[in-house]
């Protein structure tokens, strides 16, 4: 039986880490996109850092930053994968020593297996929806658009929530599942509840 890993995305309260936590999320996801409504600065995620215990995976989620910012956040916040939600080339991901994703941002047409071949260091690919401002729009995309093998470890993201990530992941069979408007009351506030109950849709769907 696999294991379908989960990462919840966009926290800013310590009360989210710890219910994110204790509902066995894999991996953490902490916004450094100063437009967001879930940014934190580099001083609030080392805080927040602090309550990640061993074998949780936090991830520094990036939109086309300028190296440097990376940099600064990296001295201060202990990151062990960065995610690029941008149009940020391959080149402008590497260099930081640590493993990253490369978002895709689904429409219509893309061409999902060339996009994956021009990030070839990536170690893995997700999937989200396009939408304005880049993500954490609570929106789906069509995942019929997402072709067999990526030959890379797939992130399905996008408008998943506790209704309906069980059906996605048994369409999709991801590597992993990421989520943050599916489960907040209101953008960069999470429920504890709706975490407990998109975990659980994910166990569903493992079987
Ligand atoms: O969460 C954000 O605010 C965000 C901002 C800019 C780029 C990506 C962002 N979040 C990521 O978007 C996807 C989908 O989120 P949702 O579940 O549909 O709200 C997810 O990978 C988040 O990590």
């Amino acid at each position: 039986m696999k294991r379908t890993r989960i990462k919840i995305c966009g926290l800013t309260r310590e009360s989210d880490l710890v219910a994110a936590v204790e509902a066995g999320a894999d991996a953490i996801g902490l916004v450094f996109y100063p437009p967001s409504p879930r940014y934190v600065s580099p001083t609030r995620a080392a805080e927040l850092t602090r309550l990640i215990p061993p074998f949780v995976t936090t991830v520094g989620l990036f939109v086309e930053p300028k190296a440097g910012f990376v940099r600064e956040v990296l001295t201060q916040v202990p990151l062990q994968m960065l995610q690029f939600h941008g149009d940020e080339s391959a080149a402008a991901c590497e260099g930081f020593g640590l493993p990253w994703l490369k978002a895709a941002r689904m429409r219509p047409g893309i061409d999902l297996v060339k996009f994956a071949a021009s990030y070839p260091s990536a170690a893995g690919i997700l999937l989200d929806a396009f939408v304005e401002g880049y993500g954490g729009g609570g929106e789906t995309f069509d995942w019929n658009l997402i072709p067999g093998d990526l030959g890379r470890p797939m992130v399905l993201s996008g408008g998943l929530s506790p209704e309906n990530v069980c059906d996605a992941v048994r369409r999709v069979r991801p590597w992993a599942v990421d989520v943050s408007s599916g489960v907040e009351s209101a953008k960069g506030i999470k429920d504890a509840a709706l975490i407990a109950a998109f975990v659980q849709g994910v166990r569903n769907a493992d079987g």
